[in-house]
């Protein structure tokens, strides 16, 4: 078997405009298909631009690597590449060596970091191309389907996008059920076997009969049978020179079907010639012989083998002239090379007629638009600008229908939102009960440790007056349990089992009645006795200040009574602060009302955030955004059926949170309830948009999750929601002030408690900034969404 080196070929020249043009040396392969010379259309360097543009894919120096520049793992290299209009163009190489890059980089899926690629006479990407949109069909290696869709509504959604009518895709449909054996129409992707996924995926790229058919692996798991007929379809939809198909198999025999083969080795195309070619080249019997010898030869110098025939020399990996793009095997045509290796192919009459077209309707242009000439093949040249009705429509449908045929979402939506407030109104802000208080009271028996006789006589008399006292303490609030001395009582606290410790000495009512009576001359002693005694437990603020009140409030009501059984003025017990009838707020003020305003922008805002974080995580790893965009689908677009989508849950929530608050719990409105909606809604929408920005940015879910878990914690401590700002050091209160809940928070209790309206800047600002974070989220997103698709 003859030895195979690799052909060093001569490097390429650049032309005055920057354009690499290689030369050619029409190797033997030309000499015996009667190569024809016509005139250079234009001059050399739009002559070579123009011939790229007429290959269904034409790419010239391509580099492509991910990761950073520091450390960058190098997937495509100086990758050269030329697929002819009407071909199969088989693309066969190792795992990870870059296909699925290259057809992402083709479909404008992804950018090239150096190099050209011409998709259907245009550059990927770029208004008027036509790709992404509807002149490619995309079949990804994932499934990318939505399994809680129908075969149907899969075919619908795509369709839809493809901008196709609801008949037509009804049509196709049947077409493609019988074609590719698939089950009914309405079994669910989610229950179809492996199989039968990849078929129904296979179906989405058919579906509307594009020009250019890019499929990566579709024959993996699909039974010979079927595997053959997908290939007895694609050599049929070729025949007539219209649709060009680049199909990658692990498969390699199989790939003996197409027109030509692209074998692909470390980011660099070893070859690419027609299989028969490949085979007689090489002396081999198959073409995975014909891979394994190149692949070896990779690594060794390129120097060519003299003892080789020059057709023998693998071709170059940059400059590889190809032999398929001669038509060898398909068309029996005269050919013609232009001075750009790889870029050849077109018989002399079809370029004759390309050059007439373009002398009468426009001039060519080299930026890679076009005015007139082979553009004109896409009757909808914007389809991937332009957002239509179909694609809106399919969006939507998309959206509801994913989140209707999903009962835990459904609960999530509409449920959660309803438990919170009923969890909220039923557990925060009400007073504590049952607080048990060490009671020592030695003004009377005090043996007896379950119960105590304390008896006292009402009216104007004198007599154990701390029973009276203890009288009072009558509330669900306090529990009383008596105690023989205050060490006991005190240890009660110590260890946990009363919040608090009360003493009466023995004299507690003859010196409370000297004190009275005495007044400035009452001595120390008499001042000591006539004191009730109390030790707190103040480790619980909330409950050691709810004590210090009624201790106090049940003190100033019982000398109250007594002044008043004494005909003296009651007035006298009162603190010398007289609080009149508040301005706003009522008299005794409820933690409930100072926190609901918060609480009710805290659960729409990050119930939203929790809705939209993983939305699109979801769809790109599943690959199900790929396929969108692929399919012509812009970021915009995207994000706007998710605004919408979002925007009709949210007012279902914000209807439930706000009636289970105000109607059902009584959180007070005294505001216009229509601001109120109006802002929570908008609160509801910037946390979407929070979650957009989440979802854009982060690769995983997991991500998205701790991403949203963690700044719900930040957020709402720093946004006034459960404690003032005002008490916050003033730095911190200066960021919260700018955080998306804080003005809004302050906004919707201005409007709740203080009835204010939208005149009022406390109440607009609110408004303002919440829209404000809106617009910031939503740009965020569109610009991480479109640097990502990059
Ligand atoms: N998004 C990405 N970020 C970083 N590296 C990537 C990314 N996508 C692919 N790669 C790496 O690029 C290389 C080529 O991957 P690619 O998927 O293009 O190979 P492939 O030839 O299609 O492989 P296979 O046949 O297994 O699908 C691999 O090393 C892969 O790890």
């Amino acid at each position: 078997m003859a030895e195979v080196q690799p052909v060093q070929t001569s490097s390429s020249d650049t032309t005055a405009m920057g354009e690499r043009v290689e030369p050619v040396t029409p190797g033997p392969d030309l000499v015996g298909v009667g190569v024809e010379r016509p005139h250079p259309p234009l001059n050399s360097q739009q002559s070579t631009i123009w011939t790229r543009r007429q290959q269904a894919v034409c790419v010239r120096h391509a580099y492509k690597h991910y990761g950073s520049k520091k450390n960058p793992n190098h997937v495509l290299s100086d990758l050269n590449m030329t697929v002819q209009k009407g071909t199969i163009y088989g693309l066969l190489g190792a795992s990870g060596c870059g296909k699925t890059t290259l057809l992402s980089c083709i479909v404008g899926r992804r950018r090239l970091n150096e190099g050209e690629i011409w998709v259907l006479g245009g550059k990927p990407g770029t208004k008027g191309s036509g790709v992404p949109g509807k002149r490619v069909g995309y079949m990804p290696q994932e499934i990318a389907l939505y399994g809680e869709f129908t075969i149907k509504e899969t075919m619908m959604y795509f369709g839809w996008i493809f901008g196709m009518k609801t008949e037509e895709i009804n049509e196709r449909l049947q077409f493609l059920l019988n074609f590719l054996d698939l089950p009914s129409q309405n079994r669910m992707v989610k229950n179809l076997s492996g199989g039968q996924q990849r078929r129904v995926s296979f179906a989405v790229a058919l579906m509307h009969d594009p020009e250019l058919l890019i499929l990566d692996e579709p024959t993996v798991g699909v039974d010979p049978l079927l595997r053959q007929s997908i290939w007895n379809h694609l050599v049929q939809i070729t025949k007539d020179g219209n649709k060009t198909v680049i199909i990658t198999t692990h498969y390699i025999e199989e790939a003996r079907q197409a027109h030509t083969i692209g074998l692909m080795r470390s980011g660099k195309l070893l070859a690419e010639e027609s299989p028969s070619r490949l085979l007689t080249m090489y002396n081999c019997s198959s073409l995975e012989e014909v891979f394994l010898k190149l692949s070896r030869k990779q690594g060794q110098a390129n120097a060519p083998t003299p003892a080789l025939p020059a057709e023998a020399q693998p071709q170059n990996m940059s400059n590889n002239i190809s032999l398929a793009t001669l038509n060898w095997d398909k068309k029996n045509e005269s050919v013609f090379v232009t001075e750009e290796s790889g870029v050849v192919g077109l018989n002399f009459h079809q370029s004759k007629e390309i050059l007439i077209h373009e002398g009468a309707n426009g001039h060519l242009d080299m930026n890679g638009g076009t005015k007139g000439g082979i553009m004109d093949s896409c009757d909808d040249c914007s389809c991937s600008n332009i957002t239509s009705v179909g694609k809106i429509k399919a969006l939507l449908q998309k959206n509801f229908l994913r989140m209707w045929r999903n009962v835990g979402v459904m609960l999530f939506i509409f449920a959660l939102p309803v438990m919170q407030v009923i969890l909220f109104c039923l557990a925060i802000g009400r007073d504590p009960t049952g607080l048990k208080i060490a009671v020592v009271n030695h003004e009377t028996n005090y043996t007896n440790l379950t119960y105590q006789s304390c008896d006292y006589e009402m009216g104007c008399k004198f007599s154990h007056l701390s029973c009276r006292y203890l009288d009072n303490l009558k509330n669900g609030t306090i529990i009383k349990e008596y105690y023989p001395d205050p060490q006991s009582a005190q240890m009660a606290v110590r260890t946990g089992n009363a919040w608090g410790a009360l003493y009466f000495t023995e004299n507690f009512t003859d010196a409370l009645v000297a004190r009275m009576a005495l007044g400035k001359d009452a001595d120390d002693e008499t001042l000591d006795q006539s004191e009730v005694r109390v030790w707190l437990d103040m480790s619980n603020q909330q409950i050691g200040i709810i004590l210090q009140r009624d201790l106090q409030l049940t003190y100033q009501s019982f000398a109250k009574s007594l002044l008043k059984s004494c005909d003296q003025n009651e007035a006298i017990a009162d603190v010398p602060i007289h609080f009149q009838v508040p301005i706003y707020g009522s008299s005794k003020p409820s933690f409930t009302d100072f926190v609901a305003p918060g609480v009710i922008l805290t659960i729409v805002f990050f119930l939203a955030v929790a809705l939209t974080s993983s939305a699109l995580i979801v769809e790109r790893t599943e690959g199900l955004l790929d396929r969108s965009w692929v399919a012509g689908v812009s970021p915009g677009e995207i994000l706007f059926s998710h605004v919408v989508t979002q925007f009709v849950v949210m007012c279902g929530q914000t209807a439930l949170v706000l009636i289970f608050m105000i109607l059902v719990f009584g959180v007070q409105c005294k505001g216009d309830i229509g601001w109120v909606i109006i802002l929570t809604i908008l609160q509801g929408l910037c946390g979407m948009c929070f979650g957009f920005v989440i979802s854009a940015v982060c690769e995983l879910e997991r991500n998205a999750i701790q991403l949203a878990l963690g700044s719900f914690y930040p957020t709402l401590l720093l946004s006034g929601v459960i404690w003032p700002i005002e008490g916050m050091p003033a730095i911190l209160r200066y960021i919260s002030t700018f955080l998306p809940l804080t003005m809004a928070t302050t906004s919707l209790r201005a409007m709740l408690t203080r009835g204010w309206s939208i005149i009022e800047r406390d109440v607009y600002m609110g408004f303002l900034s919440t829209i404000t974070w809106i617009v910031i989220f939503l740009t965020v997103s569109m610009l991480v969404l479109k640097f990502k698709r990059g």
